[in-house]
């Protein structure tokens, strides 16, 4: 569980986060949302602990990050996986090399007891055959499921998603999707996306927390926003007719 409590964050004059509070429970797909600038890479570095909150608490499973020791931070950031925008493999490292890379790092497992660790993820993101590929050499869904395999491998308590979905059809962007509900669910792990998918909003937002300028305007869960009338939300969820549409045949129900 990740608990945030009044956080702010800003850049010289600019103050980007306002007082957020929050709680992002394990087991469970936790979605940021918002407009384009309100603040959610930020909040998503504040919990990855790569910026510091100017005020504020975040708490990880009952610890204050501000109380920890340096040596307790490390261990947190081992216990962190992150998925990022784009991938961001290694191209030059094959397949297996790149999802081994967290455990070369943080672990002392020898080459072949990192090797089936790795391979056995790989085979739990349903990525066959691929193990000695390029990133190159593989499709940009692949490629996703690479990166979450890498993010998993070294079995994170926390799983940090940012635009999980970008540049993916929207059958692949599905199925990347419950790939990673799946994964939470059967490893209790708490995770935190950041999407503009309105698609994932719907199939996997089992909590919702909508940044509205640095501010929480909403939260609640993706059965909740079809039924809110907080306009800031309605305005932004549904600016596309067919999701105004999807709203009325579910309100309907
Ligand atoms: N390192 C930084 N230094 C100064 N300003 C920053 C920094 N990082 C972000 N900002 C500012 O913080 C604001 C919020 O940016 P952020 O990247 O969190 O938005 P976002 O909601 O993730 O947007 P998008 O959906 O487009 O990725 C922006 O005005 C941005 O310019």
């Amino acid at each position: 569980m990740i608990k945030v409590e009044n956080i702010h964050k800003s850049f010289g004059s600019t103050q980007v986060l306002n007082g957020i509070s929050s709680c992002f429970d394990k087991g469970k797909t936790n979605l940021i949302i918002g407009q384009s600038g309100s603040g959610k890479t930020v909040f998503l570095k504040c919990l990855l602990g790569l910026f510091q909150p100017d005020q504020g608490r975040i708490i990880y499973n009952n610890q204050d990050y501000s109380e920890m020791d340096e040596d307790q931070q490390t261990q947190l950031r081992q216990e962190m996986g992150m998925v990022f925008q784009g991938s961001a493999l290694f191209d030059s490292m094959t397949v297996i090399e790149n999802v081994m890379f967290p455990l070369r790092m943080f672990t002392n497992l020898t080459r072949e007891e990192m090797k089936d660790r790795a391979a056995m993820v790989l085979q739990r993101v349903n990525l066959v055959d691929a193990d000695n590929k390029l990133p190159s050499e593989i499709s940009g869904g692949m490629q996703k499921r690479v990166a979450i395999a890498r993010a998993i491998v070294n079995q994170p308590k926390y799983l940090f998603c940012d635009e999980p979905n970008s540049g993916l059809d929207p059958k692949t962007a599905i199925v990347i999707d419950n790939l990673i509900q799946e994964i939470t669910k059967e490893y209790d792990i708490t995770t935190v996306i950041n999407t503009h998918d309105m698609n994932s909003v719907m199939e996997i937002g089992e909590k919702i927390l909508f940044l509205k300028d640095g501010l929480k305007a909403w939260e609640g869960t993706n059965e909740e926003i079809f039924r809110t009338d907080n306009k800031t939300v309605t305005d932004f969820v549904y600016s596309s007719d067919l999701f105004k549409k999807v709203r009325e045949v579910y309100l309907k129900k």
